[in-house]
């Protein structure tokens, strides 16, 4: 492994700094890529494994990215999204399978023989060289002239936005200026893939918001290849162009934000991206489903084998109406139910109804503008009415740990 040597820090030994201040070596002309075949995705996993004693963190995952897409690995914390970054990295190589970037397989290649700029959630930034330093610092090996260099870090520095920075050591900026330093360095050495670690999770809330939306057009300006391991969802549904939802080492869906937020291809994503009323229903035909006697319309599904159910619809999508109102009956559902309590949040109101015939809550969220807000005051008698066409169904897994997480601090399950 590469020790920091003369500059300064041979006592700063930590390992992921290292790793990351291992220079970019230039790939193989076989690796670059204009030698990649024009019809393959800029990098492939095939049926990846990772293996911590007999505990599986990755289970034969198999993904593609095309080049310049920015992705973001998107799941609950444990779920596997570092360990397929540090494993496209080599940082932290599988136990099986394979990785093929730009027409490569790059499965058994060391780090420094791989095409990537990697940024930390910790910045993992050297704390005895100034910023000029750290930036250079992956470029001393690439046989670069002084003055390259330093035109290099100039253009950098200008590009993240911290010119009068150069002769800054860490410790002197914010953490928003580190990570746009742990940035700049990652890209000095102009490598085709970006990893990006959870870079944004130690900032602070206005810092991030900012920095999410500099990262992304940057991204775009370059039009580098990025991937980014983030537990927000809100951060994966602004800047991806298209997200990998993970779970317990599998993933269970890879879209667009707008795919993964609108047709969620289980409960499980639905739940975790986003708010979703999630009620217990008995699957009956492809169209409908059943709470005790009553016969709901709903999206079509795969009614499968499957008996327990999820009918499930988003907040927004639902309206607050006065009991008795007669609805189209093709096209909306109405669940009769008393408010529990309301809550402002500027633009709109999010309503809590309790729905005896489910034995639970949902959640409805409602313009505070164009809503009648008399009906919303806590035990008032509403009807909940909901477009058939948002109402979707998924697959209820009994005693599954994954549906013991998705109710856990939301709904109760009731057996329908
Ligand atoms: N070196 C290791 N030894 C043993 N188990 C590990 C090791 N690294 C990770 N794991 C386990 O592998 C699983 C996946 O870890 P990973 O760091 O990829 O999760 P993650 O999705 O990135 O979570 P987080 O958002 O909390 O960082 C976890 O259960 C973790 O405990």
């Amino acid at each position: 492994m590469l020790q920091p040597n003369a500059s300064g820090c041979s006592d700063y030994r930590d390992p992921e700094t290292l790793m990351m201040a291992q220079p970019q070596q230039p790939i193989t002309s076989a690796c670059t890529p204009s030698a990649k075949r024009s019809h393959a995705p800029y990098l492939q996993v095939n049926k990846l494994w990772k293996h911590y004693g007999n505990f599986a963190a990755l289970k034969e995952v198999s993904l593609e990215i095309e080049e310049g897409e920015f992705v973001c690995f998107l799941g609950p914390s444990g779920c596997g999204k570092t360990t397929l970054l540090r494993a496209i990295a080599g940082l932290d190589p599988q136990s099986r399978g394979e990785i093929v970037q730009g027409g490569q397989t790059i499965s058994r290649l060391p780090p420094e023989q791989r095409d990537f700029g990697i940024v930390f959630q910790s910045y993992a930034l050297f704390p005895n060289l100034t910023v000029t330093q750290n930036i250079a610092y992956g470029l001393r090996s690439l046989k670069k002239s002084r003055q390259e260099v330093a035109q290099k870090v100039n253009e950098l520095l200008e590009t993240i936005g911290l010119p009068d920075m150069a002769h800054k050591y860490p410790a002197q900026l914010s953490g928003g200026q580190q990570q746009r330093i742990a940035l700049a360095r990652a890209l000095a050495t102009e490598p085709s893939l970006l990893l990006l670690d959870e870079p944004l999770s130690a900032l602070d809330a206005r810092v991030r918001l900012h920095l999410r939306q500099e990262i992304r057009s940057l991204q775009r300006k370059l039009g580098i290849t990025t991937i980014m391991v983030t537990h927000d969802q809100d951060e994966a549904l602004a800047m991806a162009d298209r997200i990998v939802v993970m779970n317990h080492g599998i993933i269970e869906q890879v879209g667009t934000p707008e795919q993964v937020y609108r047709r969620p291809v289980n409960a499980f994503v639905a739940n975790f991206v986003g708010t979703m009323n999630l009620l217990p229903v008995k699957a009956a035909n492809q169209q409908q489903v059943r709470v005790q006697s009553r016969l709901i319309n709903s999206r079509s599904y795969k009614s499968k084998q499957m008996d327990a159910a999820w009918l499930a619809f988003r907040p927004e999508v639902a309206e607050i109406k006065p009991v008795g109102l007669h609805l189209d009956g093709n096209r909306y559902e109405g669940f009769s139910g008393t408010v529990l309590h309301t809550e402002f949040m500027g633009n709109f109101l999010r309503i809590e109804v309790s729905l005896p015939e489910f034995q639970q809550s949902v959640q409805v969220d409602v313009s505070s503008q164009h809503t009648d807000l008399t009906l919303c005051a806590p035990g008032y008698q509403v009807c909940v009415s909901v477009p058939v066409d948002e109402l979707q169904v998924f697959e209820r897994y009994n005693n599954s740990a994954a549906t013991g997480a998705i109710l856990s601090g939301k709904n109760e399950e009731v057996a329908a």
